[in-house]
């Protein structure tokens, strides 16, 4: 890497370190690096860190001793060592006794023991019969040990800069317990090497970085002069599970604000709904297959639903049984109203829009989102209760080919491609079934129906204009875009999964 760029990445206390180099050939302590470049020890240590394993720097580890005094110690040299105090005594005394002599220089018997001791082994008294005598006239000189004692007293000291005689000296009161202190203390020298220099000859140059915008700044207009540290995204940072909306509820919001900048309003319907308004409202004969009951979920309590007006009522059984005047011929049957006042979980989302049409004249644009429940076994493709997305355009020059054009923009807008087959329900004609394509299976799944009201439906809701209608499924369309194999899935709360999903945002992933 060019060596621009190295200085360009270097982050300021990295600056700083090398910068503290600038005027210094030898290596330095982080100390002296932290008081030159006003920096803490800390920031110091960490930019060496990073110097190092680029290798511009190199950090020198020493481990050193420090001697320093005991409390006893200090009392000793303060006051002197037990052998002075007793050879100041025997001076002025010349002989006595080895209890007297310590006595009279204040001392407890094992501190006279090891004076005396002394005495002997530095020649200054002999003992003969348990009497000390001193063996020269006057107090000897001082020794090169009450000498060291004298230095430690005004503090620690390096044995590796004493002189030969005082580490002889150190040696000795390092032998005699208690006096002194040996402390090891690391320390760090920092180096800078070749490659180091040739960066700093470069010329670094430092730019204080501010790391918080503060009041004063924005007042100032000193903001624009700042340099920003830079966010750094490889950081360590703690996996944190926020509550967040549940994928399936956000691809039906996803779809609701699709319809809602179409310009569709919003409607909805019960989830229990009479049969009239699931099946006989919508052409679907009394004796149709999908109202048997394996299909369909009849509901005990309560078990009969109010119907609208008996005017509406009787022109959907008269449509159902001859055609009325619809021109069809109907389906040529008895129709009961008993069978339509029975109540069922919607199949279907088909019936909000059959209401919907009952209370409001077109033109209109409505949509409703909601679930549907069909008697289904529980497999990883069908789940006995799903959602659909319902629409219905309703106008005067509103035509089968509109319908389409609907369709394809809403799947454009959910990212998907559509096809349209022929189909048939008993309520729509034209018919069509819509079929997305999925790119990596190169396969078209079937997402719902759409079609033209039939007159049969219209003309007992007392509609006069084209009605364009579809129904969607939702669950499915949810799978592709999760990529999940399973529909179940959606209904687990498999927090594995949904921790994994992003909080917000497009789930195409
Ligand atoms: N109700 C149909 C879909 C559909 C709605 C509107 C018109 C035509 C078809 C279904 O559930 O599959």
């Amino acid at each position: 890497m060019d060596t621009d760029r190295i200085i360009d990445q270097l982050h300021i206390y990295e600056k700083k370190v090398l910068k503290a180099f600038e005027d210094s050939d030898r290596p330095l302590k982080p100390e002296e690096i932290a008081e030159s470049q006003e920096m803490d020890i800390k920031s110091v240590m960490s930019a060496v860190g990073a110097l190092e394993s680029r290798g511009f720097v190199r950090v020198i580890k020493d481990v050193q001793e420090y001697v320093s005094l005991t409390d006893d110690g200090r009392v000793y040299a303060e006051e002197g060592l037990p052998e002075r105090r007793l050879i100041e005594v025997l001076a002025g005394e010349g002989e006595l006794d080895v209890s007297e002599l310590a006595e009279r220089a204040g001392l407890d018997r094992k501190e006279s023991g090891i004076g005396i001791g002394w005495l002997m082994r530095k020649g200054w008294a002999k003992i003969d019969d348990g009497r000390v005598s001193p063996v020269q006239e006057g107090t000897p000189g001082r020794g090169a040990d009450e000498e060291l004692l004298q230095i430690l007293l005004r503090g620690p000291v390096r044995p590796d800069e004493l002189d030969d005689r005082l580490r002889a000296a150190y040696r000795d009161l390092a032998g005699r317990k208690g006096i002194i202190d040996i402390r090891k203390v690391k320390s760090h020298t920092i180096e800078l090497t070749p490659e180091g220099r040739r960066l700093l000859e470069r010329g670094v140059e430092i730019v204080e970085e501010a790391t918080q915008l503060t009041h004063e700044h924005l007042k100032t207009g000193k903001w624009r002069e700042l340099h920003y540290r830079g966010y750094n995204v490889d950081a360590e940072y703690p996996m944190v599970y926020p509550g967040k909306i549940h994928p399936l509820r956000r691809i039906i919001n996803e779809i609701r604000s699709i319809f809602l900048a179409l310009g569709f309003t919003e409607s909805r319907g019960p989830v229990v709904e009479s049969a009239f308004w699931n099946f006989d409202c919508l052409f679907q004969p009394q004796d149709h297959a999908a109202r048997e009951m394996q299909d369909t979920f009849y509901v005990k309590n309560p078990p009969f639903a109010q119907l609208p007006t008996d005017d509406l009522v009787g022109r959907v059984q008269s449509v159902h049984e001859d055609g009325g005047s619809t021109g069809s011929e109907g389906w040529q049957y008895e129709w009961d109203v008993d069978v339509a006042r029975q109540s069922v979980l919607r199949t279907h989302t088909t019936c909000v829009s059959a209401r919907f049409l009952t209370e409001n004249r077109p033109p209109l644009k409505m949509f409703s989102v909601g679930r549907v429940f069909r008697r289904e076994t529980i497999t990883y493709k069908h789940l006995p209760e799903f959602h659909q997305v319902e629409g219905i355009v309703a106008g005067e020059d509103v035509n089968f080919r509109n319908l389409l054009g609907i369709l394809r923009e809403f799947y454009r807008k959910l990212g998907f491609r559509v096809r349209f087959r022929p189909a048939y329900f008993p309520y729509t004609y034209l018919s069509t079934e819509c079929e997305i394509y999925l790119p990596d299976k190169k396969s078209w799944i079937e997402l719902g129906g759409a079609g033209m009201f039939r007159p049969e439906v219209l003309e007992p809701l007392g509609v006069e204009t084209p009605v364009a209608a579809f129904g969607l499924g939702i669950e499915r369309l949810a799978m592709i875009r999760l990529d999940i194999r399973d529909i179940r899935q959606l209904y687990q709360s498999d927090l594995g999964w949904l921790r994994k999903l992003p909080v917000t945002g497009d789930l195409q992933l």
